[in-house]
């Protein structure tokens, strides 16, 4: 399971990594997009965040016990819910800076908490949530300055895959 930052490459290290091992990829966020059946940033502005949330945290657990890669969206692992479902699991943080983070994500609107401030909202979710990923990794890797490519290179030094 990959954790972290919007920008930190969850989505793009994943489907490296799934295509690596010769097993499916799980994007929770391409998952719910498709059960609902239009893009996130229409689900926010549609329902709101809470009801996202919800969906998040059921969409997230039917991922768990899966063979595969699961790439989890970046505030998932905020849910208590989650959490307690991720006790156990090889969770991987891909650690990512703010100034790194904004340039990946640049002015992208397919990211709704981002909008506006991109660096100064990054910042506060940073703050607010590396303790959370800190606390829930059994494995990080540091993605500044690596390409998608190598940063699966050091994920798979990381973690056996089962
Ligand atoms: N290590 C990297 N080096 C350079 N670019 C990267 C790296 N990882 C991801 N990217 C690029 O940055 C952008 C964001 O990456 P990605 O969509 O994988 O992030 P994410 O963690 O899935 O974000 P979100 O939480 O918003 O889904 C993409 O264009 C991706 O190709
Ligand atoms: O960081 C977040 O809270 C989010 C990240 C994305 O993966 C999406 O799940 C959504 O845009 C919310
Ligand atoms: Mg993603």
């Amino acid at each position: 399971m990959l954790i972290g930052a919007p920008g930190s490459g969850k989505s793009a290290v994943g489907a490296l990594l799934a295509e690596r091992w010769g097993v499916p990829h799980h994007d929770v966020d391409a998952l719910i997009e498709a059960e609902v059946g239009t893009t996130i940033a229409e689900v926010f502005a549609t329902h709101g965040e809470e009801w996202f949330r919800r969906v998040e945290v059921e969409t997230t657990a039917a991922t768990l016990g899966r063979t595969g890669v699961v790439s989890l969206g970046g505030g998932a692992p905020l849910a208590p819910a989650t959490q307690q479902a991720l006790a156990g699991e090889v969770v991987v943080w891909l650690q990512v800076s703010v100034p790194v983070a904004a340039g990946r994500v640049g002015l992208n609107v397919a990211r709704p908490l981002l909008l506006g401030n991109v660096r100064g909202r990054l910042m506060k979710l940073l703050e607010q949530r590396t303790p959370v990923y800190r606390s829930l990794a059994t494995h990080t890797v540091d993605t500044d300055g690596l390409d998608p490519a190598q940063v699966a290179d050091q994920v798979a030094a990381a973690v056996v895959v089962r």
